[in-house]
């Protein structure tokens, strides 16, 4: 409702007490440290030895180009990291406390996982070439992602001309949000699509198993830029995990898997117990 609100009266909103004002404080905040780092970096900039993405925004920047100023502005500098932000950490970590609540609650799968970590990594240190070998995690690294669907209504697009789609007349810019979630729950495709059942992305001798409706980073030419950053960061923190911890719920614990209300589809807060393996 509030957010409806500040759509048709953003200066109003401003003035009003309310929830949002948290948001936008904290969103000020935000910005603010996003800023503060890359005027720090505009300081100590070498464009001859240029250390990550803001250091390459700002040579860009310094190049004289109309582009420089079109594109390459403060403005734009801070909205970028700050999508990187939201698209790259939000999701993973969110991804990842759904992974955890998933192991607590189906001990029996944590302790599959933990085999295979114990057969094919043993104590090295997670690599991706050791995912091919481990067709269970890797499956229920999947089935955490589908059920998780962590971005259900997936991001706004709109189409560039006027279309009609299954006879549906659909004019320039209307906003569509191609829902993500009802290819992850579709029962044509799993069979079992309202529970955690790993076995969606396994073969009957326990082969890993495709399956086109795994659709969590949507596709096309629009989908998620850091896919396969992604996928690497969930196998490489989750197998570290389970690697070095097994996870308990706390006594007594309900264990709700009812996605907490947000901007992405997060679990409620659970408390954790992690006792060390080694
Ligand atoms: C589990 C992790 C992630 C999930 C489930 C996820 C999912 C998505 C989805 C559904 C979209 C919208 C695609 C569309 O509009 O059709 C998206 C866009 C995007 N994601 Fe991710 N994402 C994840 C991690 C990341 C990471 C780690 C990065 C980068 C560091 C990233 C960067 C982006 C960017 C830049 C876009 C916008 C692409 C565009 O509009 O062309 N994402 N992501």
């Amino acid at each position: 409702m509030e957010h409806h609100l500040y759509d048709s009266f953003p200066t109003l909103m401003d003035l009003l007490p309310g929830p949002h004002r948290k948001i936008v404080e904290n969103m000020r905040q935000f910005q603010n440290f996003i800023r503060a780092q890359f005027m720090k970096q505009k300081k100590e900039l070498d464009v001859t030895d240029q250390r990550n993405l803001i250091d390459a925004f700002l040579a860009k920047q310094q190049e004289g180009k109309p582009e420089s100023t079109e594109y390459f502005h403060n403005e734009n500098l801070l909205v970028l990291v700050g999508n990187l932000f939201a698209a790259g950490m939000e999701t993973t970590s969110t991804t990842l406390r759904w992974g955890l609540l998933m192991m607590i609650k189906y001990p029996e799968i944590q302790k599959k996982v933990h085999n295979e970590i114990e057969r094919v990594i043993g104590s090295a240190q997670p690599q991706m070439d050791h995912r091919k070998q481990m067709p269970y995690t890797d499956a229920v690294i999947h089935e955490i992602q589908r059920f998780g669907d962590i971005l259900p209504h997936n991001l706004p697009h709109a189409p560039t001309k006027d279309i009609t789609f299954r006879g549906y007349f659909i004019p320039k810019g209307t906003f569509i949000f191609p829902l993500i979630h009802s290819i992850l729950r579709d029962k044509a495709y799993f069979e079992k699509p309202d529970e955690f059942y790993p076995e969606h992305f396994l073969d009957s001798k326990g082969n890993f198993k495709k399956n086109e409706a795994f659709v969590p980073f949507s596709i096309g030419k629009r989908s998620c830029a850091g896919e396969t950053l992604a996928k690497m960061e969930l196998f490489l923190f989750f197998t570290t995990l389970l690697q070095n911890f097994t996870f308990q719920p706390i006594p007594g614990a309900k264990l709700d898997l009812t996605p907490a209300l947000g901007v992405t589809n997060a679990p409620k807060p659970f408390e954790i117990c992690a006792t060390s393996r080694r």
